[in-house]
């Protein structure tokens, strides 16, 4: 295993994760300005990064023939898309690409995708460190995607809102949809609301990762499961079978 990013929060984490663990050996640590080169001969690599640099860490590694296990957010339809061509050239290797390993997180996410067709308004507040560096968070967007599919699919109109003036950015990022909310305070680690709003009542869908331990159960399982999984799978649920 080589981890790419490992001198950042999520990085040394994912060090520290895989020592403890007996059936993982940790062959490589990459940080800014490293040469990848052959991954220090990693079967696995995995990447929490920034957004500008993952796509080249992923296609690095593919082009090697070494599975990737991604957490760094940032990805769009086109990069993707770039990962699947790559692939197309190692059909052995696979590409595990996941916005949230908290297990809380995942089935958050699978939850509100099942409630948004009940609800006439749903919104998703996200909360984080104020270290962030991009907004909306991965999580979020990816939740909103999902609720905004389901929406769609079973027909349901977009939420009601009466708003006529407003500051910019009072009603949040407009994600497919559904309104994001982001909040940065000092404290926080990586939290998640989805709020869902009928006449007369409303659920609230709520994750809080209060440590990034959190995470590492699900990178592992990832780590562990990467290398079944040939081309490009994007979300733990897939590997989860949710
Ligand atoms: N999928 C998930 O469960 C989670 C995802 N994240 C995401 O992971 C990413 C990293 O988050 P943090 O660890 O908090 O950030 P961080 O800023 O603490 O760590 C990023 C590390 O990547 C390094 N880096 C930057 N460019 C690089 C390059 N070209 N090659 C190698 N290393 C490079 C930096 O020097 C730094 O050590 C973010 O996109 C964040 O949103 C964070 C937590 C959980
Ligand atoms: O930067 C973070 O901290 C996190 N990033 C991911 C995201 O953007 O969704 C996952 C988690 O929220 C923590």
């Amino acid at each position: 295993m080589a981890v790419i990013g490992a001198a950042g929060r999520m990085g040394s984490e994912v060090c520290r994760a895989v020592e403890a663990a007996a059936d993982l050996d940790l062959v490589g640590r990459f940080d800014v300005g490293d040469e990848l080169g052959d991954l220090a001969g990693a079967e696995v690599a995995v990447d929490f990064t920034v957004p500008d640099a993952t796509l080249g860490n992923v296609l690095h590694a593919v082009e090697r023939g070494v599975h990737v296990v991604v957490g760094t957010t940032g990805w769009s339809d086109e990069r993707l898309d770039t990962v699947r061509r790559a692939l197309d050239e190692r059909p052995g290797t696979g590409v595990l690409i996941a916005p949230n390993f908290a297990i809380g997180a995942v089935l958050t996410m699978k939850f509100a995708a099942e409630a948004a067709r009940f609800y006439e308004s749903v919104e998703v507040i996200e909360l984080h460190h104020p270290d962030k560096v991009d907004a909306p968070s991965g999580t979020a967007v990816r939740t909103a995607e999902l609720i905004a599919d389901a929406r769609r699919d079973a027909g349901v109109p977009a939420g009601p809102d009466a708003t006529a003036t407003s500051l910019a950015g009072a009603r949040g990022a407009d994600v497919d949809g559904v309104p994001v909310h982001a909040v940065r305070l000092r404290g926080l680690v990586a939290h998640e609301e989805v709020l869902l709003g009928s006449v007369g009542e409303t659920l609230t869908l709520r994750h809080d990762s209060y440590d990034r331990v959190s995470f590492m159960p699900g990178v592992l399982i990832g780590v562990r499961a990467v290398g079944e999984r040939p081309g490009l799978t994007v979300g733990l649920e897939h590997v989860l079978d949710l």
